[in-house]
């Protein structure tokens, strides 16, 4: 950020690039839903004063002999502004200019590169992002604000101006009273904001769960000047009670869809929430949300904004990391705890038993949720789910390894395309797979790729395709550490179909099992010789049943890495443990048929097998170059002969 120009106290500042794209962006495309501002600074509001009680906590004297938290809405209709205050935490100059003069969330820079430059996109994206404060300049052509830092000295005030195009201005100024206050010089068109009625609604709509009084000055009918005037009296237009802490009843879906956009930080209605008082050893209320949309740091592990801790309605933190398993981080909402003490800091709750007994209940609330939407007969519901997975599945999955008490739960929410579909969507769960299994099979079959394609057409499909045995498709990356984990369900074993020998159990007959024993006898000489041509390329040369199609293909051994591990674990920059792959070959193809009369060219032969094995399952050739010259060579005298 460029310092511009500076006379003595008052300096004006660039705001940061990011922050005025966002602002071009908000003013053109949240127009239609303008009135938003008004939830965002009272959030904002909300959350200094919580800010606030938390630092007061160990030290009263922040307080300035005032603890009782108050947000204020006023209007001025001759000078047509809008003002909101608080007696909250306040801010520092310094902190003024990091949080209204730039964006400090990781991955910002990304975020604003994605932007297509089509309002309709980038509005629900820049849902995503959170709009907060700027939101501000939907409304107004100006906007001040008024804040000193509780605890600071009177004349540590600080005056922050803007009209939102590119800079801003900032001063040091005597404040009295602590706090912030942000007014709003409203933009042509925008009087009806300059009514109480108005205001009131929209506080009611979007504000009504905030803890604190939002008050306004009461309105009395005046008949000289024929019109509404204030009145000395204030009016609180709020419930100003912890939602959570009323009664499911008395809760309409509105109110918790508006809560979750507070605690959340989000623009849209969540997916969906539940909200439950435990008793028991642990008293505590869960209030937990799941997002429609994934926001846009999901993979940035340090990523704030998960579930936020309080303790008998104080709230303490913010992004309590202990409360939820990161497998579930995208998970927003509140845990109100009945015993913790006030004073509990970070440190202590890594060892609190009470919070392990809180994580433990909360997971198993998230994942029972989120099994009800998956098994609801409802197609609303289930719809819903399908949202979940293709938001957070990938999330979900890390679960897999990371929690081993719920694997069996967090199995059975997993999603699959498979061989049924032939089509990416992940729709399958493993136990509508158990479900179609034949009668005769006993193994849940799968297969991993580096791509959708990959997997679907890999010649490792083969022969579950012409017997009609459904496949798992595996195109993820996390998906191999996923099967790593989940080596079976219900009983029945996961199988890669791409390692160690092919045994189909009950799914092959008498007369199959015999065929296969001879042809491995009549090709053994062949096999040990391309064994011997390939040498230290393949651990064996083998004979399949896996294949109808393609002449051959490579397995990984039983207990080795597969091919697609190997190649992950090479790109992620990491060894993989050594290991050779199996060539098996298909001995009802031409080619092999061919092979076994091959003397001049066989090593040539035996090469191009391995190598079109490799690339037909993903990989990638060590010496292409000398790939393609034995291929022309071979289509040449193929055509010569
Ligand atoms: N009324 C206020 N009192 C004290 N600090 C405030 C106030 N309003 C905003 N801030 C500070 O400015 C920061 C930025 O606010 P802004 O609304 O832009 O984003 P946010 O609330 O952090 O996140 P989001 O964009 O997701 O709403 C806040 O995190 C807070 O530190």
């Amino acid at each position: 950020m460029a310092t511009a120009t500076q006379d003595t106290s008052k300096e004006t500042l660039g705001f940061q690039t990011e922050v005025k794209q966002l602002l071009q962006l908000m003013i053109h495309s949240l127009y239609s839903n303008r009135e938003i501002f008004l939830r965002e600074l009272i959030s904002n509001a909300s959350d200094a004063c919580d800010k606030l009680r938390f630092e007061a906590l160990h030290n009263a004297a922040l307080f300035e002999g005032d603890s009782d938290f108050k947000i204020r809405i006023s209007f001025d209709k001759d000078a047509k502004t809008l003002t909101i205050a608080d007696n909250g935490v306040g801010m520092s100059r310094e902190e003024v200019i990091t949080n209204l003069g730039t964006i400090a969330k990781s991955g910002t820079r990304e975020f604003f590169s994605k932007l297509s430059g089509d309002e309709k996109k980038d509005a629900s994206l820049i849902g995503q992002f959170g709009v907060g404060f700027y939101s501000s300049f939907i409304v107004a052509d100006k906007v001040t604000v008024h804040t000193r830092r509780a605890g600071a000295e009177p004349n540590q005030g600080v005056r922050w101006e803007s009209e939102g195009t590119g800079e801003f201005t900032i001063e040091m100024v005597d404040r009295p009273i602590r706090g912030t206050e942000i007014t709003l010089h409203l933009k042509e068109g925008q009087d009806d904001l300059l009514s109480s009625w108005k205001l009131k609604s929209i506080i009611r709509k979007y504000s009504d769960h905030i803890v604190q009084p939002i008050v306004m000055k009461g309105e009395k009918w005046d008949d000289e000047k024929k019109e509404q005037v204030a009145t000395d009296e204030d009016e609180t237009v709020n419930q100003a009670s912890a939602l959570w802490a009323r009664s499911k009843n008395d809760i309409t879906d509105e109110q918790y869809k508006e809560f979750y956009k507070h605690v959340g930080h989000d623009f849209e209605d969540p997916l969906t929430w539940t909200h439950a008082r435990v008793e028991g050893k642990t008293e505590y209320t869960q209030l937990l949300y799941v997002p429609a949309r994934a926001p846009f740091d999901m993979w940035d592990r340090n990523a704030r904004h998960g579930v936020k801790l309080y303790v008998r309605r104080v709230f303490i933190m913010d992004d309590a990391e202990q409360l939820m398993p990161l497998y579930l981080r995208f998970v927003r909402g509140i845990v109100d705890s009945a015993d913790l003490p006030l004073n509990v800091s970070r440190e202590i709750l890594q060892e609190s038993k009470d919070i392990e007994s809180i994580r433990n209940g909360c997971t198993k609330k998230v994942l029972g949720m989120l099994e009800s939407l998956a098994n609801s007969e409802d197609a609303a519901e289930k719809e819903k789910y399908a949202k979940f997975w293709g938001e957070f599945g990938r999330v979900l999955k890390e679960g897999m390894g990371e929690d081993h008490a719920n694997k069996d739960k967090i199995a059975a929410l997993l999603r699959f395309a498979s061989t049924q579909a032939d089509t990416p969507d992940e729709t399958v769960s493993l136990a509508d797979y158990i479900g179609r299994m034949k009668p005769e099979q006993e193994k849940i079959y799968y297969v991993t790729a580096e791509t959708f394609n990959a997997a679907k057409n890999s010649p490792h499909l083969e022969v579950f395709r012409k017997k009609g045995i459904e496949v798992i498709l595996l195109s993820d990356r996390v998906d191999e550490w996923v099967v790593s984990h989940l080596t079976e369900f219900e009983g029945k074993q996961l199988v890669s179909v791409a390692k160690g020998g092919l045994d189909l159990g009950k799914l092959e007959d008498e007369a199959e099992k015999k065929e296969q024993e001879s042809a491995a006898g009549e090709f053994k000489e062949l096999t040990e010789k391309i064994a011997k041509s390939l040498g230290e390329r393949a651990k064996e040369v083998r004979v399949t049943h896996r294949l109808t199609d393609s002449p051959a293909c490579l397995v990984a051994d039983e207990h080795d890495v597969s091919g697609n591990l190997a190649r992950i674990l090479k790109a992620a920059g990491q060894k993989a443990p050594p290991s050779k792959p199996i060539l098996e070959i298909n001995p009802k193809h031409p080619v092999l048929l061919r092979l076994k009369y091959e003397e001049k060219r066989f090593d040539d032969w035996a090469a191009v097998l391995f190598d079109q094995a490799l690339l037909a399952e993903g990989g990638q050739l060590d010496d292409p170059a000398t790939f393609v010259k034995r291929m022309n060579q071979l289509m040449l005298e193929m055509s010569g002969s």
